[in-house]
């Protein structure tokens, strides 16, 4: 994707004239390795060859405004009602986010008012817009001990217009969307639908996806505790199926096009046998179709570990007639066949016509993995996001989502985040990992696949590492 330095740009709603509270916070810093100043840019690119395919000089590479508090704001704290929205599936962290945003308007910049709309951007339709949650820090003080959005979530359209009445209906004057590509989509249309008004409303977002297929963001919020949620079901299904004889243990997880969890989760734990993914489209028959190669997997090691994105041989499924093409939800997501149960049936066929006798465990663990609480460390993270997405607000920042890029908080105009998916590059050194965690990358020289240490107490492969692809 070609990028001119207009796109970097973030909008601003106007001059700031009005001194920050967190003004002497930010008066003598300068930057360091360590912090950004407001002078500063962060640069896009972080390697030599590609700041050299750009041939350009310093001052026209491509960077990212620095997030962070301001010096001078474009709103009067006394005169803000923020709104915050949180839409689409579920993450770990949302809550967090929502108690970030919350302490931080109210505790830095003493604003009066925060409105929860209720529902995702549902709440925002006529119907719905008097519903709201007065949001303060004692609403939000133990929420980060649950996972979910005490603001609820929704799918489905709305109109932008009328939820810009909404947002005038109701005098919030800075809105906070948490959603991911589609709310940010929404997002996108809302400010669009507010410049066309001439409206001074900042509309702020928080990328949110367990999917991690945001663009411009280096692993969004709630991704890792998702990941090791789902390591755990891999778990399980190793432990049963090197129990059982002819085992074959099988987890689905949750990556309609991306398929990082099921990398991720994998890597965690280091049982998987074979991981397919979206990015990689695999065969069913064949001397290297997936049933050739698990019959292998099974017969030398006596069990086989598979992890699947649900995303992955959407068109093995389509191939079969298992698809509904065209379907999707009320978000205009497409509708996925179920390939966990396709493999579950083909490969339990395959194995017993092949003189075999599989016992089958099969995972599909779904929603747990996206319900629970935030770790630690994305705890952190968000807490940060909502810090720095309260900050670009005041600052009279709009149509900007704000992420982490390269360590750094930084703004990200929203067409950006928007313009093309995050995916797991077959390519690049993640996937490399997942094949060499595999045993199927490196072999050695007299074409003998090398072995992989299997879990405590179950037998150790012998050979026949197998990957995806
Ligand atoms: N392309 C789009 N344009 C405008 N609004 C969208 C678009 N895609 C989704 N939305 C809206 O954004 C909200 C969240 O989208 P959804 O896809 O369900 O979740 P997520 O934000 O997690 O991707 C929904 O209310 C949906 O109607
Ligand atoms: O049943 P739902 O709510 O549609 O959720 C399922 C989907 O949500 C996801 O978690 C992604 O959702 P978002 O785009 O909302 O982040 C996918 O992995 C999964 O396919
Ligand atoms: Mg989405």
């Amino acid at each position: 994707m070609t990028l001119h330095l207009d796109d970097l740009r973030v909008r601003h709603l106007g001059e700031c004239r009005h001194d920050s509270p967190l003004a002497d916070l930010v008066a003598d810093k300068k930057t360091s390795p360590h912090y950004v100043s407001e002078g500063d840019r962060v640069l896009l690119d972080d390697t030599v060859s590609m700041l050299d395919r750009r041939g350009m000089t310093p001052d026209q590479l491509p960077s990212f405004e620095a997030a962070g508090p301001r010096r001078k704001i474009y709103f009067d704290p006394a005169e803000v009602t923020a709104g915050i929205v949180t839409c689409g599936g579920l993450c770990p962290g949302l809550n967090d986010v929502i108690r970030g945003l919350v302490q931080e308007l109210t505790v830095q910049y003493d604003v009066k008012r925060i409105l929860g709309f209720r529902n995702g951007f549902r709440g925002l339709t006529a119907q719905h817009r008097h519903d709201t949650v007065d949001l303060t820090p004692d609403v939000v003080r133990d929420i980060h001990n649950s996972g979910g959005t005490i603001l609820g979530s929704s799918r489905g359209g709305q109109d932008a217009d009328e939820m810009v009445d909404t947002l005038v209906l109701r005098g919030v004057n800075v809105l906070f969307v948490v959603g991911g590509d589609g709310g940010m989509n929404a997002a996108t249309n809302l400010a669009a639908a507010i410049r066309a008004r001439g409206l001074d409303i900042a509309v702020i977002g928080v990328p949110k996806t367990i999917d991690n297929d945001l663009p411009y963001t280096d692993q969004s919020f709630g991704f890792q505790s998702a990941f090791a949620q789902a390591a755990n079901f891999i778990s399980s299904v190793s432990i049963e199926a090197s129990a059982s004889p002819d085992g074959i243990g099988i987890v689905k997880l949750m990556g309609r096009h991306s398929g990082f969890i099921a990398c991720y989760a994998s890597l965690a734990r280091n049982a998987a046998d074979i991981v397919l993914i979206p990015e990689v489209p695999f065969r069913l028959e064949g001397e290297d179709g997936l049933l050739a190669r698990v019959e292998r997997h099974v017969r030398d090691k006596g069990f086989v570990v598979i992890v699947v994105a649900e995303g992955a041989g959407q068109d093995v499924l389509a191939e079969r007639g298992l698809l509904q093409g065209g379907a999707t939800d009320a978000s205009g997501n497409a509708k996925l066949g179920d390939i966990g149960l396709l493999l579950r049936e083909t490969i339990s066929a395959h194995l017993t016509e092949a003189g075999l006798s599989p016992t089958v465990r099969y995972i599909d663990p779904s929603y747990a993995i996206r319900s629970v609480t935030a770790n630690a460390y994305d705890s952190v993270y968000c807490l940060r996001l909502a810090h720095n997405a309260v900050h670009a607000a005041m600052a009279g920042r709009t149509e900007t989502a704000v992420v982490r890029w390269r360590r750094r908080f930084v703004h990200v105009p929203m067409p950006l985040i928007i313009s093309h998916r995050n995916e797991v590059d077959p390519d690049g050194d993640l996937w490399m990992s997942v094949q060499e965690a595999t045993g199927g990358l490196v072999a050695p020289s007299d074409g003998r696949k090398l072995d992989r240490p299997g879990i405590p107490g179950a037998p150790r492969q012998r050979g026949a590492g197998v990957v995806a692809g």
